[in-house]
């Protein structure tokens, strides 16, 4: 019996708000849920490369299905451009998804002709979402006669062994052969990971899909499978693991056996104590299994960190609170707040690294920890991890602040206002921890002040280097330059022992070595 065919709704370039709703519904209707994308030049280019590829390739005798690895600039530049279709499909379906990073692999998969029957086993990609272009159909998809009859559960798990009862079967006839309307057309499909990140469109299941192509005809793909990268990527990854394992162990009791237990046993105090990234962890659990507060309607964890968050806040907002009237940061109108927000983390996306390149604990911050994007409760626990992470949240927040209450006064904000921003971004600064390189200029270019700079910069645990003229190579002994280093265990070293390297006479001045760095050259002078 020909397996029966399945034709995808499409998401097109232009379709309305409504349209992108119905396509939502569907994918959280179907066990396993598929949308085309269309894009004529993409999967041209695709057509066009995969076959150019496949070509450079011999075929192995006998096989079935080969997989090759993709490499060269072109393959880049395609990767990107199928990451940005996959992106852009993925903000239109659930816009309220924080901008994640998103790493995307892509090879090249060929099912050479002469063959019949299964020729990719049954699976469902590891990934947040997968983009497929396929030169001809043979993508098929879970689709069974009784689908009322199963849920993700049982899809999970289909081909593994288990102790519990017997898993369901998925017979012949209850695969479906993905027929898309056009050659423009990609296949968009979720992953494993698609629930624990994309929570505004839930789904009865990622899709269980495998490829059965016959024929004289041969078959080429490009899959790009995309999934999140970095802390979060690996934090979610890790929840997807474990929420696969509890799914799997003992689904029916872990959807009635919500976060309340846990609580109960722990104590809900116990949320004030974890780190954000744990209490993100724990968020993501709950939000499969968790209970929502009444009122509020966010999970516990979304809303301890909330709270949480709120009162880090509150000595930083102090000022706007001021302009605004109101005595706490939670009677702050929503949209006042919103824009603080924004502004907080636009500070913070420029000034993280720059002026505060280490976090308390010694390690480097690393790049792009924190996304501009902050929407909804991922935004509670990036706001949260900012105001753990040290002096660095205080300056953004201060900065924020200061442009923020121009904006509210429009240009002319009381002075009094700014003043206690400008001290609060300076204390932040005086609270910087890491090295501190300070260059100092000398009167002289002769070594013979030397002990004395040295002696004063290891009074606050430093250590002094003067340059050398390397380009000096007459014979005298003083091919020394008029200036050298002060590295400091930390900023607070460097302004504690600043008047007393000012005041000696063989100092010129003391600067930083980021020229822009106003106002630690200020705290500095
Ligand atoms: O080749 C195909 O059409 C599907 C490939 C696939 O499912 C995968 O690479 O995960
Ligand atoms: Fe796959």
């Amino acid at each position: 019996m020909a397996p029966r065919k399945l034709t995808p709704p499409v998401l097109g370039a232009d379709a309305s708000q409504k349209a992108v709703a119905a396509l939502r519904k569907h994918l959280s209707a179907q066990l396993s849920p598929v949308l085309c994308v269309e894009d004529a030049a993409l999967a041209a280019r695709c057509r066009a490369m995969a076959s150019r590829e496949s070509a450079l390739h011999a075929s192995q005798p006998d096989a079935r299905q080969e997989a090759f690895p993709l490499d060269g600039p072109d393959w880049s530049q395609l990767r990107e451009d199928l990451t940005a279709l996959a992106e852009r499909t993925l903000r239109r379906l659930a816009p309220d998804v924080p901008r994640l990073p998103l790493d995307a692999r892509l090879c090249l998969r060929r099912y050479p002709p002469g063959h019949t029957g299964q020729r990719l086993g049954a699976h469902v990609d590891d990934t947040l979402c997968t983009l497929l272009w396929a030169s001809t159909p043979g993508l098929e998809i879970l689709a069974p006669q009784d689908d009322a009859a199963w849920n993700g559960a049982d899809v999970a798990k289909v081909g593994l062994p288990t102790m519990g009862p017997p898993p369901k079967v998925v017979q012949e006839d209850d695969w479906a052969t993905v027929t898309p309307p056009s050659a423009d057309c990609f296949l968009f499909t979720p992953g494993n990971g698609w629930s624990g990140i994309v929570t505004s469109v839930p789904l009865r299941s990622p899709t269980l899909h495998r490829v059965a192509v016959g024929g004289d005809v041969e078959r080429l793909s490009l899959p790009l499978l995309v999934s999140v990268r970095g802390d979060y990527g690996s934090a979610l990854n890790s929840v997807g693991e474990a929420l696969r394992q509890i799914s799997l162990d003992g689904a029916a009791k872990a959807a009635e056996d919500r976060l309340s237990p846990l609580t109960e046993v722990l104590g809900v105090e116990l949320l004030q104590h974890l780190d954000a990234e744990s209490l993100c962890r724990l968020n993501m659990c709950a939000r499969f299994f968790g209970e929502e507060h009444a009122t509020t309607r966010r999970s516990r964890c979304e809303d301890a960190a909330r709270e949480r968050a709120l009162d880090l806040m509150q000595g930083h907002v102090t000022g706007l609170c001021v302009l605004e009237g109101v005595s706490s940061v939670r009677q702050l109108g929503q949209q006042v707040f919103r824009a603080f927000l924004v502004a907080f983390y636009k500070s913070l996306a420029r000034e993280q690294c720059r002026t505060f390149p280490y976090l308390p604990d010694g390690r480097r911050i690393p790049k792009g920890r924190w996304p501009k994007w902050r929407q909804d409760f991922q935004g509670w626990f990036h706001t949260l991890d900012a105001f753990e992470a040290g002096p660095v949240a205080a300056y953004a927040a201060a900065e924020a602040l200061r442009g923020l209450a121009m904006a509210v006064t429009g240009g002319s904000p009381p002075q009094a206002v700014l003043d206690a921003a400008r001290e609060a971004a300076d204390r932040a600064l005086l609270a910087r921890p890491g090295e501190l390189r300070v260059w100092v200029d000398t009167r002289r270019d002769l070594p013979h002040d030397d002990g004395r700079i040295a002696a004063l910069v290891a009074g606050q645990g430093g250590r002094w280097e003067r340059n050398y003229d390397s380009d000096d190579y007459s014979d005298d002994s003083y091919d020394t330059m008029f200036f050298g280093t002060a590295t400091f265990p930390s900023l607070r070293h460097a302004v504690e022992v600043k008047d007393a390297l000012r005041a000696d006479e063989a100092v010129e001045c003391l600067s930083v070595q980021y020229l822009d760095w106003e106002r630690l050259n200020y705290l500095l002078s």
